[in-house]
């Protein structure tokens, strides 16, 4: 079946980023349909990153579009876009390691909060009534990611794959319609990845989640994604089903190598 304007959660139009002299993402094009994983892949440099970056905010194209379910949000700073219902992880684990599990997600819910410091400091009702709120939703998504009985922990003291669901909980409790997770598999061991792929689908059954990764480890993303488009050097060389984009010779000769291809 066509799919609609109205099934497509993010586009972007001939997205370029340039650094000076260098091109880091040139013409990007992308049309990503609601409720799907897609996969960004290409070796390291190509420009992944970079993308993520211009998507959420934290960098402004230099030239091109991106819309939103329909909206144009090019140059939008990234809380406006947080609040518009995108999240993203980090390559690196970003979160208050000194704070507990459950403060993490609720600085997630506070991005959301529409009572301000002042209500706090007037000591309103509307303020403690929020705050009462998203510490219920923040346990709430803990019991979701499995880490409800390490509430009370520093963030710190989780294992690794933990951490990294904690992240995801975190980007949740932001209530999003579209999460962008950066190797969200990375350091992982292979047990830990294989139930991170679970723990994908799961969350976008759950919470209804269009989803756009970046992920080195092939299994996860032949595995778990629709669509995948590949980078090199900025540019998109390739779009497609994991199928097509396995027996590409572009991406094969960019970034899979003959390896992968005997391997697979
Ligand atoms: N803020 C910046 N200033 C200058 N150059 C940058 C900046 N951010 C990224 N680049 C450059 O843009 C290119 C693309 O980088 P990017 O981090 O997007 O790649 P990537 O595909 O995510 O790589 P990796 O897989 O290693 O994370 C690289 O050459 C990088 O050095």
């Amino acid at each position: 079946m066509m799919s609609t304007s109205q099934d497509i959660v993010l586009e972007t139009k001939n997205v370029t980023m340039r650094f000076g002299g260098l091109t880091a993402v040139s013409d990007f094009n992308i049309q990503i349909e609601k409720g799907k994983i897609y996969g960004l892949i290409g070796p390291n440099g190509a420009g992944k990153t970079t993308c993520f970056n211009m998507i959420t905010g934290f960098y402004t194209p230099t030239e091109g579009h991106i819309f939103y379910r329909g909206m144009d949000i090019t140059g939008f700073p990234p809380y406006k876009v947080c609040q518009l219902g995108i999240a993203r992880t980090f390559q690196n684990i970003r979160l208050f390691s000194n704070e507990t599990v459950l403060q993490n997600v609720m600085i997630g819910g506070h991005l959301r909060q529409k009572t301000t410091w002042w209500h706090a400091l007037l000591s309103l009702p509307s303020y403690f009534a929020e705050e009462k709120a998203i510490r219920h939703k923040a346990l709430e998504l803990l019991e979701a990611v499995g880490l409800r009985e390490y509430a009370a922990e520093r963030a710190d003291s989780l294992p690794y794959g933990a951490q990294r669901r904690l992240e995801i909980a975190r980007a949740l409790a932001t209530e999003p319609t579209f999460i962008l997770l950066d190797e969200p598999a990375a350091g992982m061991n292979p047990q830990e990845t294989q139930e991170l792929m679970g723990f994908i689908r799961d969350i976008r059954e759950q919470f209804d989640l269009t989803i756009l990764l970046i992920e080195h480890d092939m299994k996860v993303v032949m595995g778990i994604c629709e669509k995948i488009w590949v980078l090199d050097y900025g540019v998109t060389i390739a779009q497609g089903t994991p199928k097509e984009i396995q027996s590409n010779p572009k991406v094969i000769e960019a970034y899979l190598g003959e390896e992968y291809v005997q391997n697979a």
